[in-house]
């Protein structure tokens, strides 16, 4: 099965500007992934290239195993690139049917959309009355007419309120539960740290980490609250090695997959230790951000 999408030292030179330097990545089947990365970053010109929309200088891009400008290229991919080009006028449904022409497929696909989208109760409604996170759901829909397996989103959240953003993470798990790959990019990190699988993040054009979100955020430490604590780190010592025990802020941190952790409590108690937490360790997405690009803050935007 060909992969949804593949890129190979894609790169994009704007004169002087190395806007997209050698990005390299992988998304597999079924996956919500998540490209994050700073305004500026190099986000919206890897995704234009990868529909053809932009020429890449150099590399190359596969999307569902074919090549931009070999036929049948976004048979079967979905975007939502720019903000898109409704007609205020004319209610969601009626977008749509414009749309669902051009896109040659029928009238009940133009209801589906709407039903996935949770629109169907103003669909009637003028598309100038929607609120922008109604906009946007639109915009998604539209790019699901061709029912597609690739579905790229740039942005999707951009602009809306908390309530707006919840309903289109909410869509996004949904179509990946539903099983359409997504490609998502964001400069949220706490967007991405919800509803992505896998991440890749760009800093000035550069791919700097690809990994999954808890790869990345390295949770794979246990912190445990526990009294005396030298019995319990002589305990967790004798039962893990020494070099996956540490004693940071009064309490032990411990290298360690936190499904296992259960194991390590039920040897303390027995060591007659008296625990009272046991929680995974993580590293905030943020931190690990600024440790790969040297930015950060809140949004990394
Ligand atoms: N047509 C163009 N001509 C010259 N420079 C461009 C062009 N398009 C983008 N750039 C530059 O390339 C760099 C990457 O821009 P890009 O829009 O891909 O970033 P981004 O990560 O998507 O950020 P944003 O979230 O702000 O869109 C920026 O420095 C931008 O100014």
């Amino acid at each position: 099965m060909s992969l949804p999408v593949e890129t190979d030292r894609l790169t994009k030179r704007y004169g002087e500007l190395v806007a997209v330097d050698e990005v390299t990545l992988t998304v597999r089947p079924g996956e919500i992934y998540g490209f994050l990365g700073p305004n500026g970053a190099g986000k919206t010109t890897t995704l234009r290239m990868l529909l053809g929309l932009v020429r890449a200088s150099s590399g190359s891009v596969r999307l569902l195993g074919s090549a931009p400008g070999s036929p049948g290229h976004l048979e079967r991919v979905g975007a939502l690139i720019e903000g898109p080009g409704f007609w205020p006028y004319l209610s969601g449904r009626d977008n749509l049917k414009v749309l669902a022409r051009y896109a040659k497929v029928g009238a009940s696909d133009v209801d589906r959309v709407l039903d996935l989208v949770d629109l169907t109760d103003r669909a009637g409604d003028r598309y100038r009355t929607y609120s922008l996170g109604m906009k946007q759901r639109l915009g998604v829909a539209a790019a699901l007419l061709k029912d597609p397996r690739l579905l790229i989103l740039d942005e999707p959240t951009n602009g809306l309120d908390p309530a707006g953003m919840a309903d289109m993470r909410a869509l996004i798990r949904k179509l990946g539960a539903d099983g359409c790959t997504v490609l998502l990019s964001s400069h949220l990190l706490s967007e991405v740290q919800q509803i992505c699988d896998r991440v890749a993040v760009i800093a000035k054009g550069r791919i700097v980490a690809e990994s999954t979100v808890a790869e990345l955020r390295g949770d794979v430490r246990v912190k445990v609250v526990a009294d005396p604590l030298p019995l319990a780190a002589e305990t967790a010592r004798a039962l893990l090695g020494a070099d996956k025990v540490a004693v940071e802020d009064g309490a032990l941190a411990l290298d360690l997959e936190p499904a296992h952790a259960g194991r390590v409590n039920r040897e303390l108690v027995t060591a007659g230790v008296n625990v009272t937490e046991i929680r995974p360790l993580e590293r905030d997405l943020e931190q690990v951000f600024f440790e790969l690009t040297g930015q950060g803050e809140g949004n990394v935007g």
